[in-house]
């Protein structure tokens, strides 16, 4: 929910972003032990996603708000989270609200690991309904 108060990673570096956002998307569980869920139903999703790293690009960004926005707002919205690439190429990964918090944390990472700065992903903060949220944060090998 925007405007929410997040759960805070601890860590170290001197510069750390969140961009908050919504899309809208339908999904499905489609296994016989998922109750309702394995019936294709939709949800407004409220993602917060947390940056850090030490230096800036040559705007004086970490990363461009304006790019996290794109690179997952773009992907999810109006769709159906089943049909995207990612759950279309693996039958044993359902669209859950952890693997879809997961699934954007590597969309990001990945894109962040092509950036000069290369900052780093620390969490992503997905709502899936109005009691229900997860927060996946990527384990970091040690880093500071
Ligand atoms: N661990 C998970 N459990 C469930 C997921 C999930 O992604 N991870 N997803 C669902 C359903 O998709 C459903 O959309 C959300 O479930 P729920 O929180 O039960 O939604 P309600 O609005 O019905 O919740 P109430 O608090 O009871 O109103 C289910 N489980
Ligand atoms: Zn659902």
């Amino acid at each position: 929910m925007i405007q929410q108060i997040y759960p805070t990673p601890t860590h170290d570096f001197s510069y750390e972003l969140n961009k908050d956002f919504h899309f809208a998307a339908a999904h499905s569980i489609p296994h016989e032990t998922a109750g309702k869920c394995q019936y294709v139903h939709g949800h407004t999703y409220y993602a917060n996603v947390t940056i850090a790293g030490e230096d800036l690009n040559e705007l004086g960004f970490l990363v461009n708000f304006q790019t996290i926005k794109k690179l997952l707002h773009d992907r999810f919205d109006h769709g159906v989270m089943n049909d995207d690439e990612f759950f279309s190429e693996k039958s044993n990964e359902f669209p859950s609200t952890e693997v879809v918090a997961r699934l954007m944390y590597e969309i990001i990472q990945e894109y962040l690991d092509t950036t000069e700065n290369k900052p780093t992903c620390l969490q992503i903060f997905l709502r899936e309904t109005p009691t229900s949220y997860v927060v996946y944060r990527p384990k970091r090998g040690g880093k500071a």
